[in-house]
């Protein structure tokens, strides 16, 4: 199957006022299509650094100290290259923790589609605009289309809203989408509904999910792969159920044991 993401011995530093700290230490890991694999790990381990490398949206006191970041084989990252720049245009989805914060409050839903197709799809015409905003909101299984298109964000659930923004993740057509978060801040309910969303947009559309979570059951769900993290290294990775049901590291058996569904 082919890598669509490749990160290979990355290694990323903070500069500090006193000193340089290691944020990211040796990373390899890798996404294919059709496959979905989850980061998960304590807060502060590293997981959002990552996701954010990936697309190039990190803070300017951020550098890479080694290793690269591939995707479809084209190498983006690697010592020198700017990690704040969010150079990947359409050939990357991202979603974020808080889709009220990522929508524009006094844009409708019509508006934000056409922005960001206009953006990444030269010379899109508006019947083709239309077209694909409306194809986009069916894929996330919304139904009335029309009402969703001209509502602004505040008139749609949280829910509906978290598919808006996965929808403007994936309208360029992009071949890897990264979640980071994205279903921390939605009820339970609503949560299982949008990872069941994933896993059919991973299989009807073939894209490659990176998806970020503090949230060891909800990866264990969802993903095929797990990569552990903890202090900036990736310390055990491997297929959902060999990561959850024998763990190898201390660390990944403390995660699980603070579980309470789990023991
Ligand atoms: N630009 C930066 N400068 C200094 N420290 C940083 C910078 N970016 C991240 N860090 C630190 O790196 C560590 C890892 O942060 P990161 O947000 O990647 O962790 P995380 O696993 O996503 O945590 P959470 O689950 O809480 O979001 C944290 O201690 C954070 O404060």
């Amino acid at each position: 199957m082919t890598e669509l993401l490749t990160i290979s011995g990355l290694s990323i530093s903070a500069r500090l006022a006193d000193c340089d700290l290691r944020l990211l230490d040796d990373v390899d890991l890798a996404v294919r299509r059709g496959q979905i694999v989850g980061v998960v790990g304590e807060s502060g381990s590293g997981k959002t650094t990552l996701a954010r490398s990936v697309v190039g949206l990190l803070e300017k006191n951020v550098r890479v100290d080694g290793g690269s970041i591939s995707l479809a084989g084209e190498q983006v990252v690697a010592p020198g290259v700017d990690l704040t720049a969010g150079v990947r245009g359409g050939q990357v989805g991202m979603v974020f923790q808080d889709a009220s914060r990522s929508l524009n409050p006094l844009m409708k839903v019509r508006a934000h589609l056409a922005e960001v197709l206009h953006r990444h799809v030269p010379g899109i015409d508006k019947d083709e605009v239309r077209r694909r905003s409306v194809e986009v909101l069916e894929q996330m299984r919304i139904t009335d289309t029309a009402r969703v298109l001209d509502s602004y964000p505040h008139q749609l659930s949280g829910g509906l809203r978290q598919r808006v923004a996965i929808g403007l993740a994936v309208v360029t057509r992009p071949s890897l989408v990264i979640a980071d978060e994205c279903t921390t801040a939605l009820d339970v309910t609503t949560q299982t509904k949008v990872v069941e969303l994933f896993r059919t947009l991973v299989d009807e559309l073939g894209i490659g999910l990176l998806f970020v979570t503090h949230d060891l059951m909800l990866a264990s769900d969802l993903c095929d792969e797990i990569a552990v993290m903890s202090s900036g290294r990736v310390v055990e990775q491997g297929t959902a159920l060999h990561v959850l049901e024998s763990p190898e590291q201390d660390y990944t058996r403390r995660l699980l044991a603070a579980i309470p569904a789990w023991n």
